[in-house]
């Protein structure tokens, strides 16, 4: 521990760190002896004690503290109530001298307050598993996921599109919901009816060419080069023809649904824009009894305009689905077809923050584009076989 301080201050460190090696002990549910130890180090992890995000310290400022020290490797947060976090390092003696700097010391970056630091005794167990971001990871997970990161391609062409969508939004065109807002082109989804409204937004356009309602749906301008560029790597794929554009501030989110089957096709495209974001993906383990959070045992085939239930725990997966988070990075376009699109629900956990690359980040404001192709009274009706989802 940092050397310089008073005996009496040597004192009241220890009395503090013990406590902390206690609160350790009791959340991970077992004795202090096989999660700390004292020098010297036979594991490259610290338990950094009192630095969480619960505990007012974010993933960035953790680093922060700890990339200055020799053969920091990463840290591991957790998303939430726990007072501690870990670090990893290349090797025990990395991990001793790293222990011996920070433990005792005033750590700017977490605004002065005392690192208490232990040498763990063994790796951490329990963390929570980290949300896929890699492409290829999240298509072999949840079959149908395409992931593309930087489809918009540019910051500056992000920015140009958010400055299009608040306008249209300056035009009046939010609508409401309870953890979101939402503006709908082409056609509106009505979220009391639960269905989409199939006569096109823009009458104009609709009179000009009354053969297809599809053809008469008309999404703004602004999109169209996105639509071109999706078009242009999937020129067998219909043009979408419906928009809904989301917003969302830090707390928002979507509760578990599957875009409803009887009112759009596959695929179903998300474009991120403003910030990233973890996304959860879920299917129903066949045979699980319908759990508390999921009173009915059916699962949302509504679009998402209700709040989420998930029960006493906001971040705890429910154990009749099997859960899949997914790191939508902004700018990037996730396209969901097929087992994805009809057989998976997808949400967004009304929370402040995620856990990315095992560190807790704060969420930002986000806009999303959800594009669809609505399904026309004169196309076949859904026949994807899931019948839990499908209406
Ligand atoms: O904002 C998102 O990324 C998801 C939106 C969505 O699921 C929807 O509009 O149906
Ligand atoms: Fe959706």
């Amino acid at each position: 521990m940092a050397a310089q301080l008073s005996k009496a201050k040597q004192r009241q460190h220890a009395k503090k760190r013990a406590a902390q090696v206690d609160v350790l002990a009791r959340l991970e549910g077992r004795p202090a002896a096989e999660l700390v130890r004292s020098a010297p180090a036979t594991t490259p992890w610290l338990v950094l004690l009192n630095a969480s995000y619960d505990a007012g310290i974010d993933g960035a400022a953790l680093v922060a503290a700890l990339a200055p020290l020799a053969g920091f490797v990463r840290a591991e947060m957790h998303l939430g109530s726990r007072p501690y976090s870990f670090a990893l390092f290349a090797s025990p003696e990395e991990a001793e001298a790293a222990c011996e700097a920070l433990d005792g010391a005033a750590v700017p970056a977490w605004g002065g307050k005392t690192a208490l630091v232990a040498l763990a005794a063994a790796p951490p167990r329990g963390l929570p598993p980290r949300p896929l971001a890699d492409p290829a990871a999240a298509a072999s997970a949840v079959p149908g996921i395409t992931l593309f990161a930087g489809f918009v391609e540019s910051p500056d062409e992000e920015a140009a599109l958010l400055t299009s969508a608040e306008a249209a939004g300056r035009a009046g065109r939010w609508e409401s919901l309870a953890q979101r807002r939402v503006q709908h082109f082409g056609f509106r989804f009505d979220y009391p009816l639960n269905d989409v409204d199939r006569a096109a937004i823009d009458p104009a356009a609709a009179a000009a060419d009354p053969t297809t309602a599809a053809a008469a749906a008309v999404l703004p301008d602004w999109t169209h080069p996105l639509l071109d560029r999706y078009t242009r790597m999937f020129p067998d794929r219909a043009r979408p023809d419906q928009l809904t554009l989301n917003h969302y501030t830090p707390g928002g989110g979507i509760a578990p649904h599957t875009d409803r089957h009887s009112s759009f096709l596959s695929p179903v495209l998300i474009v991120s824009l403003g910030a990233g974001l973890v996304m959860e993906f879920r299917t129903r383990i066949r045979d699980a009894p319908p759990s508390d959070s999921d009173p009915a045992g059916s699962s949302s085939n509504s679009n998402g305009a209700d709040v989420a239930n998930y029960g006493t725990d906001n971040n705890a997966p429910d154990p009749a689905f099997r859960t899949v988070n997914i790191y939508l990075p902004p700018r990037s376009l996730v396209v969901m077809d097929a087992e994805a699109r009809y057989g998976w629900e997808h949400a967004i956990r009304p929370r402040k923050m995620d856990l990315i690359d095992g560190l807790v980040v704060e969420r930002r404001e986000r806009w999303s584009l959800t594009f669809r192709n609505v399904r026309q009274r004169h196309d076949p009706p859904c026949t994807c076989g899931f019948t839990a989802l499908c209406d």
